[in-house]
């Protein structure tokens, strides 16, 4: 199907937009691994925060309302060497296959261009704390880097490497981060401070496996436009942010840099990858790892792991079609490993049943993806369109069969029934969260819009996205080259990416997911690509 045969219509999920290609050189080289230094010797746009921006995160009130932990602000707190910098990942949609997937079967995601931009601020040799500034969640905590289990995760057996492919979390690891985590968001209601203790766990996780007790204190803070917990791989998204910053801070990243060699950028996202796995082990229990490598990468992918110690089967999708998708949020919170257990439970009491409902929902996977690949794609966009409609349709049946749909996701497929205007299924864990429709090519513009006024009548939310986008992005310096050669760019400080007004305020100060040119964003390009 080419672009211009699939409709577009206003609120829909389209498909590939022209790519931004970054036009400014990013003159950082291959790095050496050196696990201990800090940023501070990298390439030297000399910057700095001053202190008072340094510390507006941590003066920062929680959600319930007690003040973190300042850091010592009577002198300078950020790094005069190290200037802070950005990195940004996507989160995604499943087209088709979600929970077959966690075991062992083909599933296919795209990128959306709804992402997470996390700013890093080195602190100056002096402090000696990290501080997680988790703005969506509320979360703001700040942990000694001294005190924290060095001995344990420094351990010959069990320290891995940047390099390292980490398949399980280790148990006694995971005992060694706890007593760390009791004191995160201490008084908060259960259910958020879940959430807390899961974002908190997985950036610990990361930080003792690639850091050391010499790494920098800095402080992390987090803003995402994408939804929690809504099925759009949130967590996933978080977690690419997580590791690259990591792997960029101890210098073990490469570019990325338009001239980059495309097998040299594939090798810094697996790094990425691997690591943002990890992450969504301490986050979920039971990820397939497809999240986590549509945020890393981007654009399309069908994705298979029938062997969980190996990496996983990846194919991209450069030809993925302009798909008109409608993206709508039921607002019903949910959790991921909890919707992956009740399939995990449903599997144990029923296995012959459901292991045919996971066989025939790879079927549907290869169906779409045959398509995809076959030359007459383009041929008869309308039969096209039906038969991934069909797909979905059925799909969601089979979701619907190992109890992951809600009410209120069969809400929404029951008012597109209604309306006549294409084929919805559940996107990403179900139990709430979001449902795409894929418009029919047909469909009346007032009638879209009649749907989607009836849709706001009854508390959905609806997305504006485009599928297929980039990767994880690094900013570095957090400057936006928009400026002339003389001025500069604009700099992104701490409390202008915390003051920045909601998504549409993140998305004009440093959005990457929507503006065509954004100077001074870099994304490694695969060799696909
Ligand atoms: N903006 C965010 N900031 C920090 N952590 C987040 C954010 N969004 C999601 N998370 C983490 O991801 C978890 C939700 O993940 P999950 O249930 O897999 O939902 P999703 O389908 O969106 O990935 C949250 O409990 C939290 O730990
Ligand atoms: C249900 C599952 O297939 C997708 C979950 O997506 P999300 O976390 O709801 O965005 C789980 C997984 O693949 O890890």
């Amino acid at each position: 199907m080419s672009a211009a045969s699939a409709r577009q219509l206003n609120g829909s999920v389209r498909g590939p937009s022209t790519a931004r290609r970054p036009v400014a050189h990013f003159d950082d080289t291959l790095h050496t691994s050196l696990p201990d230094r800090s940023l501070s010797a990298m390439n030297g746009h000399g910057d700095h925060l001053d202190s008072d921006s340094a510390s507006s995160s941590t003066s920062s009130t929680t959600t319930n309302g007690t003040k973190p932990r300042r850091p010592n602000m009577s002198r300078k707190a950020s790094s005069p060497m190290a200037p802070a910098f950005m990195v940004s990942a996507p989160g995604k949609v499943i087209v088709y296959g979600e929970h077959a997937v966690v075991h062992g079967r083909a599933a296919l995601a795209a990128a959306i261009s709804l992402r997470s931009y996390l700013l890093v601020t080195t602190l100056s040799k002096s402090h000696r704390t990290i501080t997680l500034n988790f703005r969506d969640l509320g979360l703001a905590h700040t942990w000694n880097i001294d005190e924290l289990p060095w001995d344990i995760f420094q351990q010959p057996s069990k320290k891995k490497f940047y390099y390292d492919l980490v398949t399980a979390l280790d148990p006694e690891l995971v005992a060694a981060i706890e007593p760390h985590l009791e004191g995160v968001s201490k008084g908060v209601p259960d259910e958020q401070r879940k959430n807390h203790v899961r974002s908190a766990s997985a950036f610990l996780y990361l930080f003792l496996s690639l850091g050391s007790k010499q790494s920098p204190g800095a402080i992390y803070t987090l803003r995402s436009n994408i939804p929690t917990g809504a099925g759009l791989g949130s967590s996933a998204s978080v977690c690419v942010c997580l590791s690259s910053a990591l792997l960029l801070q101890i210098r073990t990243l490469a570019g990325p840099h338009p001239d980059q060699p495309p097998e040299e950028a594939e090798t810094q996202i697996e790094r990425i990858n691997r690591w943002a796995f990890v992450g969504e082990l301490c986050i979920h229990g039971n990820p397939s790892g497809v999240d986590n490598t549509v945020a890393a990468g981007g654009k399309a992918v069908i994705f298979k792991r029938s062997d969980y110690l190996k990496p996983p089967d990846v194919t991209f999708l450069p030809d993925f079609p302009e798909l008109p998708l409608l993206l709508v949020d039921t607002r019903q919170s949910r959790s991921t490993s909890t919707e992956v257990a009740k399939v995990g439970e449903l599997k144990k009491a029923h296995p012959i049943v459901t292991e045919s409902i996971l066989d025939a929902i790879d079927q549907v996977t290869c169906s779409a993806h045959s398509l995809i690949e076959s030359p007459n794609l383009d041929s008869n966009p309308q039969s096209t369109i039906e038969h991934f409609g069909t797909l979905i349709r059925i799909n969601h049946g089979f979701l619907v069969s190992l109890g992951v749909s809600h009410p209120r996701l069969e809400r929404i497929r029951e008012l597109v029934d209604y309306a006549d205007i294409g084929w919805t299924k559940l996107t990403g864990a179900g139990g709430g969260g979001c449902a795409i429709t894929l418009l029919r090519p047909d469909a009346k513009p007032e009638v879209v819009r009649e749907l989607e006024s009836k849709l706001a009548e009854e508390g959905f939310t609806k997305y504006e996205s485009t599928l297929g986008g980039d990767g994880v992005g690094v900013l570095y310096p957090a400057v936006l080259r928009n400026g002339s050669d003389e001025e500069g760019g604009e700099e992104i400080d701490q409390q202008k990416f915390e003051n920045a007004d909601g998504p549409e305020g993140i998305e004009r100060l440093v959005g990457v997911g929507t503006h065509e040119k954004r100077e001074g964003w870099k994304f490694w390009k695969r060799a696909t690509q």
